[in-house]
């Protein structure tokens, strides 16, 4: 069997099935001469799996699951499968980084709604971190009070001050994956409890913030009521004016993960169609390119 596998940026390669080794789980992995050969160095996995029809799958003939440099792994061509093992790109990606973190805690930053909760679970998970969310430990500083009702009762200098109290506190652990409050990024106190650790900004599209907002609503999210309109065309004006006030502030971050890009370099028309395991692949791949200048450690 031949097949035609993907296009890294400039670099179409074809693999026959002679370079696999078959796993019992089905799975198969490169032999060591197609990454010398070609020059890529770890091709991770490549898996032929039956059809699975989702609209966050396209159905190819052979996966593969590869790594080169900041590009997280692609594969195409004809019929019947999954265009790579996310999983199994996430697991060894994560193995790779965790031990250069040194328990370093990792800061997920970003607006409302650009997924810190969600691929901040992910990422704890992976890398076997704790997991925690700025807004959670501020509800519980103040009682239990939720961040709408501690917005109503008493004001956002109130709840900004626990803020930077709760980050405060966060800056002497270990470990820990932290899900920030989206304005958390305007105190430049802020910034200087978050330098103990790494800190990401997932840099979202308005439209797609817009859309996730408008699917869940905007009641725990205070910054956002008080505007008229239908869902997305409320979150779209209140996030556009939110973005245009902090979003210099985000450049702060060690590490950027930018969905348009990620989307491109994926060959996806749409921000939209990025999982959250493309996106968790992606903050890895970043987060291992700034350990590497700031240990001078090299994987390749
Ligand atoms: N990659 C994604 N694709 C689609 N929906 C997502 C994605 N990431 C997050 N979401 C959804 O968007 C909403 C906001 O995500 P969340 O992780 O809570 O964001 P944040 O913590 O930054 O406010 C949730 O409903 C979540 O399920
Ligand atoms: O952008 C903001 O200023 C806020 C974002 C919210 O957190 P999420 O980003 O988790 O929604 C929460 O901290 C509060 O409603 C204020």
């Amino acid at each position: 069997m031949e097949v035609n596998v993907g296009h890294l940026q400039n670099l179409s390669i074809r693999i026959d099935s002679g370079m696999f080794a078959r796993k019992p789980s089905g799975s198969v992995r490169f032999l060591p001469p197609i990454s010398k050969q070609q020059k890529l160095p770890p091709v991770v996995s490549a898996f032929q799996q039956p059809l699975r029809l989702s609209n966050r799958c396209r159905t190819i003939s052979v996966g593969a699951s590869c790594y080169r440099e900041n590009i997280s792994g692609l594969a195409l061509e004809t019929e019947n499968f999954h265009p790579f093992d996310k999983d199994l790109l996430l697991k060894n990606k994560s193995q790779e980084v965790q031990p250069h973190l040194n328990g370093k805690c990792i800061y997920l930053v970003g607006m409302m709604g650009s997924g810190k909760t969600t691929i901040g679970k992910i990422l704890a998970k992976e890398l076997s971190y704790a997991f925690s969310d700025s807004d959670t430990l501020v509800e519980q500083e103040v009682g239990g009070t939720s961040v709408a009702e501690i917005f109503k009762l008493y004001g956002e200098d109130f709840f900004r001050d626990k803020e930077t109290e709760v980050l405060r506190k966060l800056s002497s652990m270990h470990g820990f994956v932290i899900s920030t409050g989206g304005g958390i990024v305007v105190r430049p106190i802020n910034w200087k409890y978050m330098q103990n650790g790494i800190s990401i900004w997932l840099d979202v599209p308005l439209e797609a913030l817009a859309k996730r907002i408008a699917a869940v609503g905007t009641d725990s999210r205070p910054l956002l009521h008080n505007e008229s309109g239908n869902g997305y065309t409320k979150a779209f004006r209140r996030l556009s004016v939110l973005l245009e006030e902090r979003g210099d502030a985000y450049t702060n971050a060690n590490v950027k993960v930018c969905l348009g890009s990620l989307a491109a370099k994926l060959g996806l028309s749409d921000v939209c169609n990025l999982t959250p395991e493309d996106i968790a692949i992606e903050a890895l791949v970043q987060i291992q390119h700034f350990v590497e200048h700031e240990d001078g450690y090299c994987t390749s």
